[in-house]
């Protein structure tokens, strides 16, 4: 059985799920050593935010095949490192959605009407109410950096609560910002007309200290600034120095530079700041959603299936995923054979879609293609996640052509294998919903399932000569499950495919190719 380490607290639900295919060992708060020490003997880690993985732990992770988030920032994942390592890195991106975006509305309020503090001041023992008049939101500018799922998730509820929402998002069309109500600006702008700033955006080399002294300067001084994204897109030591001299209204943060906040001169200020220990994501539904959304895909993946939310391969909805998988493997099981027939010395890789194929977003198709061309050489080494950067580094190109007229299968798929001396090329399409056919190689015309182990042969087509492979197969006492022969021309140049029951034996192949009229024999594992 495969082993999971989950090294922070995810709903057991995800935990159920993983342990029908998998032992699941739950070992929290480990440091950073800890963790290097045991990640050698486990195939899937499962996490939240507060598991660092950092190259250091994926370089002694000689037998990890996922990193799987329950949540969804990466940011506390080396993703560089895990891809060429070929780890799939996978994440929950809508899962715990709404309840970051709850989390923030909430913080907005209870920064507007001090609930926190007056709710301390009363259980105190005291009544009092002056030093707690707030503001109201209403008719008030919001600024929403980041108008992804959580940020325009808030603009929308902002909106019923009839403020005006300014939005910075370089990514974004203005068109869905149109659709969300909201106004794209300049960064500036939303700096200093917003009286309330909520920041949704990841974590990123270009993003840490977005807000920093500089773009405080810019804000009102009543400007109240929610960050429930990640620490270190707001610096705050800035911020602090801000708050501290009036220059700004209020923050309220859910998210530090560094998790737990410890020492902080954030701590020692009042009324006008609101912290929260990471928060966001901590609802019953999201925690459930997560563990789930991950659990799936850590099962999916430990069964040598595609993940639907990977980070470091190309993700693809579900329902496109679904229709996309018995191609997949259809790619890899072509790429697999050419690769094998063309000796592995290939430059380039022709991939032809044909039929419904050709219609579809091919890059899924491609990877599948370049993971089998290379799995003979690499074996396990090469997955979805590092196949095109290994292609790439062993200098192979793709070439991609499309044909959406419908042969006679609804899709097929011709990979072609350029070498300095030869060419190679197999057809596939499939039968019904999945059933993996070779309908041509080298253009010789055929119909075989791929099985494991199977014999090919170059030969003239003549009498006899299948006569003789046959007896010579059984003399090696090797079992033939099917055979077929496909030719383009009577006497003129055939291939012959048989089906084996078991690998064929040493000296076997020598044998065969000294059979007259065989030109070449290759035996291919699939
Ligand atoms: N506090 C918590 O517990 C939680 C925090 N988060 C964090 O919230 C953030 C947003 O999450 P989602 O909305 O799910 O992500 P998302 O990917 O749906 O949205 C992010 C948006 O940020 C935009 N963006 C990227 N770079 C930008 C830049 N330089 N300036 C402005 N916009 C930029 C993108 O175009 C995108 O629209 C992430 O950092 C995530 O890690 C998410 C869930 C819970
Ligand atoms: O999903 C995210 O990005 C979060 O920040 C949630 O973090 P958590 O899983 O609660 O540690």
């Amino acid at each position: 059985m495969p082993k999971v380490l989950v090294s922070d607290p995810i709903e057991q639900v995800g935990l159920d799920l993983l342990a029908q295919v998998a032992q699941v060992d739950v070992q929290t708060n480990l440091s950073p050593a800890e963790l290097v020490a045991i990640i050698p003997g486990y195939d899937a880690l499962m996490i939240r935010s507060g598991t660092r993985v950092t190259a250091e732990v994926i370089a002694a992770a000689n037998q990890l095949k996922i990193i799987g988030r329950a949540g969804v920032g990466v940011d506390n994942v080396d993703v560089p490192a895990a891809t060429r390592k070929g780890i799939v890195v996978v994440n929950s991106p809508e899962g715990n959605t709404i309840a970051a975006a709850e989390h923030t509305l909430a913080m907005m309020l209870s920064l507007a009407r001090h609930i926190p503090d007056a709710n301390v001041s009363l259980k105190s023992g005291a009544w009092e109410r002056k030093p707690f008049t707030g503001v109201e939101v209403y008719k008030k500018a919001l600024g929403v950096i980041g108008l992804g799922k959580i940020g325009s998730h808030v603009a929308t509820v902002a909106r019923a609560l009839g403020m005006r929402i300014l939005a910075y998002d370089p990514y974004l069309s203005i068109e869905r910002a149109e659709q969300l109500g909201c106004r794209l600006v300049e960064l500036d702008v939303l700096f200093s007309e917003s009286d309330f700033i909520t920041l949704h955006l990841p974590k990123t080399p270009e993003t840490q200290h977005l807000i920093n002294a500089a773009a405080l300067a810019k804000m009102k001084p009543t400007c109240r600034i929610i960050n429930c994204a990640r620490g270190g897109i707001i610096d705050e030591a800035a911020l602090a120095a801000a708050l501290k001299a009036g220059k700004l209204g209020g923050a309220a943060l859910d998210v530090f530079e560094t998790e737990p906040l410890r020492e902080s001169p954030l701590k020692d200020l009042g009324l006008e700041t609101i912290l929260t220990p990471h928060l966001g994501a901590s609802t019953e539904e999201a925690q459930a959603n997560v563990a789930i959304d991950v659990a799936e895909q850590i099962r999916d993946v430990l069964l040598g299936l595609p993940a639907r939310s990977a980070v470091n391969i190309p993700g693809l909805r579900p329902d496109v995923l679904e229709k996309l998988t018995p191609y997949m493997q259809l790619a890899e099981t072509l790429g697999n054979l050419v690769g094998q027939l063309a000796g592995g010395r290939v430059e380039s890789l022709e991939v032809r879609l044909q039929g419904e194929l050709a219609t579809n977003d091919s890059q899924p198709i491609v990877i599948a293609a370049l993971k089998g061309l290379l799995s003979p050489a690499l074996r396990e080494r090469v997955n979805y996640v590092n196949a095109g950067l290994e292609a790439k580094e062993r200098g192979i190109r793709v070439v991609e052509t499309r044909d959406s007229d419908e042969r006679d299968y609804t899709g097929s798929l011709q990979l072609i294998a350029k070498g300095p001396l030869e060419t190679r090329s197999v057809t596939g399409a499939l039968l019904g919903a999945d059933e993996l056919r070779i309908t041509s190689i080298d253009d010789f015309p055929i119909n075989v399932p791929p099985t494991r182990y199977m014999l090919l042969t170059v030969h003239r087509d003549m009498p006899g000569i299948i006569g003789k492979i046959g007896s010579l197969l059984g003399s090696f006492n090797v079992n033939i499950a099917s055979m077929q022969v496909g030719r383009k021309l009577v006497r003129g140049d055939a291939v012959m495919v048989l089906s084996i029951d078991d690998p064929l034996p040493e000296g076997l192949l020598t044998e065969i190719t000294k059979v007259s009229g065989i030109r070449d024999a290759y035996i291919v594992n699939l």
